[in-house]
């Protein structure tokens, strides 16, 4: 009976330290842990991640394996990824898409995900996945609310009338013709199985987490109040959707934060209160949110700066009383003079993201609960030869998605100086104590 028992303890300790050994990141208190270790990263936006590992003629596999190999040698290996896109009317949307329409998926660009997923297994990276966007760029839920209510799409960029296409984004979260076609995708590509590495997604720990959307806001600031609690319980359920599929990797809803909760950060915290969401995010804007002038960032940087810098911690705290980990998962700041070329100058955009990788360095060497952060965005050696600085279908691929100039927030392959910044807090915090 002794020799059966020290078995069975043997086979539980060992099973212990398998799944700690997961290679999963988990969530214990306001801290990831990755195979026992805190997991702490400095990582980057790579919305077209996907596209570029799709089969040749939408992708470019070369490119993809090249600027992987990039960011991991400057030790950029958390990349949050775009993983699914809605073909639509839109002006300044990305095509081809994902879901060409309800129910009906691309099995190339599916692929390309495929592809995304075995290159940054090879190279021990982890992915953010968003599965939605609050946004026109990838079709998003303006698009499902469409394709749901028959109306032509609510269209940003023609009527120039932001407020509304919040607010009628914000409608797809009432809609449960809507609701069922964003679950199926959810089903569909959490569900997949990996056709390059035979491997489940749900049991790829290469995926930390699933992302409800890009920025997914209640409305519009000035009508979104009544809202706000079918957005809590789009949360609440859509989280628990993924969290039953996949219950080795965590779930995130992709916001930015009190600016994406109708500007209050207690709608914030009540929307993340779910144990259905694993950990917070928030995003940081100062030249969208007019704290900083898109058209010279270096004219009221500093001023701009000390609001970025009360919003980082003001965020870190919540997350602190809530008890749960948060990352910084969206930043970014234009060039010198608000120009778009990759020869322009980037110094405002220096000194901003140093300062913020100082605070994050700081809170995370003070124990607090930020774990990392992804800089909007990696463009690598994209680039247009358009006058008007815009994307068009079969361009390559920038940091900045179709609804923004090409040149306008991306950290391109040449920006060696902000690379140079990013890298050095990579190593920063791999060297920080456990
Ligand atoms: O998610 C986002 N946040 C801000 C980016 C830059 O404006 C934008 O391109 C993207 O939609």
């Amino acid at each position: 009976v002794r020799l059966a028992v020290s078995c069975l303890l043997l086979l539980a300790a060992f099973a212990a330290s398998a799944a700690e050994q997961s290679g999963f990141v988990k969530v214990e208190g306001a801290r990831f842990v990755l195979d026992g270790k805190p997991y702490r990263f400095a990582g980057a936006n790579f919305w077209y991640g996907a596209y570029l590992g799709a089969p040749d003629g939408i992708g470019d596999r070369e490119r993809l394996r090249a600027e992987l190999d990039q960011l991991k040698a400057a030790g950029i290996d958390n990349l949050r990824v775009l993983a699914m896109s809605e073909a639509s009317g839109f002006k300044r949307g990305v095509s081809p898409a994902i879901m060409s329409e309800p129910g009906k998926y691309d099995e190339d660009l599916l692929q390309g995900l495929d592809y995304l997923l075995a290159e940054m297994a090879r190279r021990d990276m982890k992915a953010v996945l968003y599965l939605n966007n609050f946004w026109q760029w990838s079709g998003g839920m303006s698009q499902y609310v469409s394709w749901a209510t028959g109306e032509p799409v609510f269209d940003p960029d023609t009527t120039g009338d932001w407020n509304g296409f919040m607010q009628n984004s914000a409608r797809f979260y009432a809609i449960a013709e809507a609701q069922a076609w964003y679950r199926d995708a959810i089903r569909t590509v959490v569900g997949r199985t990996n056709g390059i590495t035979g491997v489940a997604y749900v049991d790829d720990p290469t995926v930390m987490s699933w992302q409800l959307a890009n920025e997914p806001r209640p409305g519009s600031d000035k009508d979104g109040h009544p809202n706000f609690p079918a957005y809590r319980e789009w949360i609440h359920d859509t989280a628990g959707l993924i969290r039953g599929l996949a219950p080795k990797q965590l779930v995130s809803t992709g916001s930015e934060g009190a600016m994406g909760s109708l500007r209050d950060i207690d709608l914030f915290v009540q929307a993340h209160r779910t144990p259905n969401v694993d950990y917070l995010t928030f995003h940081l804007w100062p030249s969208n949110w007019s704290w900083v002038d898109h058209d010279d960032p270096a004219a009221r940087l500093e001023s701009g700066l000390a609001t970025s810098l009360a919003y980082i911690d003001e965020h870190i705290d919540v997350a602190g009383k809530m008890g749960k980990p948060i990352v910084l998962s969206e930043f970014g700041l234009n060039r010198d003079g608000g120009a778009f070329s990759p020869e322009s100058g980037v110094q405002a955009r220096d000194r901003f993201y140093a300062a913020i990788f100082d605070r994050l360095l700081q809170r995370m060497q003070a124990g607090d609960a930020i774990a990392g952060s992804n800089f909007w965005a990696w463009g690598g050696r994209g680039r247009t030869t358009n006058p008007d600085w815009m994307w068009k279908a079969g361009d390559p691929f920038t940091g900045d998605p179709p609804q923004e100039a090409q040149g306008l927030f991306s950290l391109f392959d040449s920006d060696a100086s902000t690379l140079e910044i990013v890298s050095s807090h990579a190593r920063a915090v791999r060297a920080l104590a456990p």
